[in-house]
C-alpha cells in the first residue's frame, strides 16, 4: 500500500518564514484603510468623516466577529469528526475475491475518522529481514497470532520450486517477511519506515476509492478518512497506487511494482472486468494522464528558471479538476494535487478570486482526508489564511517559497520509493 502513507505534496503560497509578522501587518487592513482616507474629499466635514471611520471600524468588527464565529463553528464540526472514532463505523468482513475487507456498519459521512490506529511493527529507515523478525518475536503472544492471521500473499521467487522440507524448514522465517510484505505501507516521520497495521491493514484496494489513509503525527500512525459519504455495507476503500490518473493497464501494472506482492487484478467500477473492461472511465484516466505528465514537465521548467506559459497551463489546469470529479475521485490525493496546482496557475496568473476558490476546495479536501491535527491541513489553512489576506502582494515570495518547496518535495519523493524498492527488491526478495 505504497500510496496509502498518503503524504500529498503541498506547495506553499510564499514562506512564512521570508515575511515577518511586523510585514504582514502593515500589507493588512490599517494600510488599507488609510489609503482609503485619501480618497475623501478635503472639504467633507470633519464630523461626517468620523462618522465614516467609525462606520468602516464597526463594519471590520463586525465581519472579524462573524469570521471568529464561523472559525469556532467549523472546529467544532473537525472536533466532533475526530470524536466520531469512538463509535464503531466498521467491522472486518469477508470481502468476495478479495480474502478479508473492512465494511461500514452505518452511514459514514464525508469527513469522518473511519480509524486511528498504532503500528503494531514499525521499522524505521531500511528495514531488513533480521529487523522484521526481531519485532516480531518482541510482541506479546495474542498480537503475534493477530499478526499471523494477516494476509500473506507473498510467494518469494522460485519457492514454488522447493522441495517440501525445504519449504517447511522456511516456513516460520518466511511466514513473517511475507506478512510483512503484503501489508507494510511507507510512512514519512521524521525520517521514513515500513510500519504494519492490524485494522488498517485490512483495506483493499479500489480506483475508485471511497476512503483516504494517511499517516497523522498527532496520532503517530495510520488514520483513515471517508473522502466521500459511505453507506452500510459498502466496502471501505483506499488507494494502494501512486496515481490513480494512469490508464487501467499502467494502474494493475504498479500493483505490481517494483515486485508482485499482492497478486490480485483490480476489478473495481473504473477497471470492469477482464472481459468488459470499463472503456469509457480509460479513456477519461489516459486523457488525465496526459494533463499529469504535461504539469510535471512544466513544473519542472518552472522550477529550474525557465519560461512556462502559465496562462495557456491554466485551463489544462481547471479541465483536470473538472474531469477528476467526473470520474468521482473528488478528495483523493491526485485531486488535492490538482486543485493546488490550479490554485498556483490562477494565483501567478493574477487571477486571485479563482485562486481563493481553488485553495478553499483544496483545504476542504484536504481537511476531509486528513483530519484537522494533521500537519498538511494546517500547512494548506495557513496558505489560504496568507492569500486571502495578502492576495497579490506575496508573489515574490510565492515564487521563491513555490520553487523551494517543489524541489524538497521532489528529493523526498525518490528518497521514499528508493527505501521501498530496496526493501521490497533486496531484502524481501533476494536476501530469503
Ligand atoms: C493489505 S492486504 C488487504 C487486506 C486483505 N484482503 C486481507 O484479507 O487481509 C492486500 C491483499 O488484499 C487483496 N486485495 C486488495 N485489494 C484487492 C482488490 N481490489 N481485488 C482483489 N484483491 C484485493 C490482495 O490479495 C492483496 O494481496
Amino acid at each position: 500500500m505504497s500510496s496509502s502513507s498518503g503524504q500529498v505534496d503541498v506547495m506553499k503560497f510564499g514562506h512564512t518564514n521570508d515575511i515577518s509578522m511586523d510585514e504582514l501587518t502593515i500589507q493588512g487592513p490599517v494600510a488599507q484603510s488609510a489609503s482609503d482616507d485619501d480618497t475623501m474629499s478635503p472639504t467633507a466635514p470633519e464630523s461626517a468623516a468620523d462618522d465614516v471611520v467609525t462606520d468602516r471600524a464597526r463594519k471590520r468588527r463586525q465581519q472579524h466577529y462573524e469570521k471568529q464565529k464561523a472559525k469556532k463553528k467549523e472546529k467544532r464540526a473537525q472536533k466532533q469528526a475526530i470524536a466520531a472514532t469512538d463509535a464503531p463505523m466498521f467491522e472486518v468482513r469477508d470481502a468476495t475475491g478479495k480474502g478479508k475487507g473492512l465494511f461500514a456498519i452505518r452511514h459514514i459521512p464525508r469527513g469522518s475518522r473511519i480509524l486511528s490506529e498504532q503500528a503494531l511493527i514499525a521499522c524505521p529507515g531500511f528495514v531488513s529481514n533480521g529487523f522484521v523478525t526481531k519485532a516480531f518475536n518482541a510482541l506479546p503472544t495474542d498480537k503475534r497470532s493477530a499478526y499471523m492471521d494477516l494476509d500473506c500473499k507473498t510467494v518469494l521467487p522460485g519457492e514454488q520450486n522447493f522441495p517440501e522440507w525445504l519449504r517447511s524448514a522456511l516456513l516460520p522465517a518466511r511466514a513473517i517477511i511475507a506478512v510483512f510484505q503484503t501489508n507494510f505501507v511507507v510512512e514519512q516521520t521524521h525520517t521514513l519506515r515500513m510500519t504494519v497495521y492490524l485494522q488498517a491493514s485490512r483495506l483493499n484496494h479500489s480506483c475508485v476509492p471511497n476512503a483516504l489513509a494517511s499517516y497523522n503525527s498527532a496520532v503517530d500512525g495510520q488514520v483513515v478518512h471517508a473522502i466521500r459519504d459511505i453507506e452500510p455495507d459498502e466496502e471501505i476503500t483506499i488507494s494502494y497506487i501512486q496515481s490513480l490518473e494512469y490508464c487501467r493497464r499502467t494502474r494493475n501494472n504498479e500493483l505490481k511494482q517494483p515486485v508482485e506482492r499482492w497478486f490480485f487484478t483490480c476489478e473495481c467500477e473504473a477497471c470492469g472486468t477482464k472481459d468488459r473492461p470499463n472503456e469509457t472511465s480509460d479513456a477519461m484516466r489516459e486523457r488525465l494522464n496526459k494533463m499529469r505528465m504535461n504539469v510535471y514537465k512544466s513544473m519542472n521548467r518552472w522550477i529550474e528558471g525557465l519560461r512556462v506559459n502559465v496562462q495557456r497551463l491554466k485551463p489544462m489546469l481547471e479541465k483536470r479538476v473538472e474531469i477528476l470529479r467526473s470520474e468521482h475521485l473528488d478528495g483523493t490525493c491526485d485531486f488535492i494535487e490538482a486543485v493546488k496546482y490550479a490554485a498556483w496557475a490562477s494565483y501567478i496568473t493574477g487571477d486571485i478570486p479563482k485562486a481563493l476558490k481553488y485553495k478553499q476546495c483544496e483545504k476542504e479536501s484536504v481537511l476531509h482526508g486528513f483530519g484537522c491535527d494533521s500537519t498538511l491541513y494546517q500547512r494548506v489553512a495557513a496558505e489560504l489564511g496568507r492569500l486571502r489576506r495578502d492576495g497579490p502582494n506575496l508573489t515574490k515570495d510565492a515564487e521563491a517559497g513555490l520553487k523551494a518547496y517543489m524541489k524538497r518535495s521532489l528529493e523526498e519523493g525518490k528518497r521514499r520509493m528508493l527505501a521501498e524498492q530496496r526493501f521490497v527488491a533486496l531484502e524481501g526478495v533476494l536476501e530469503v
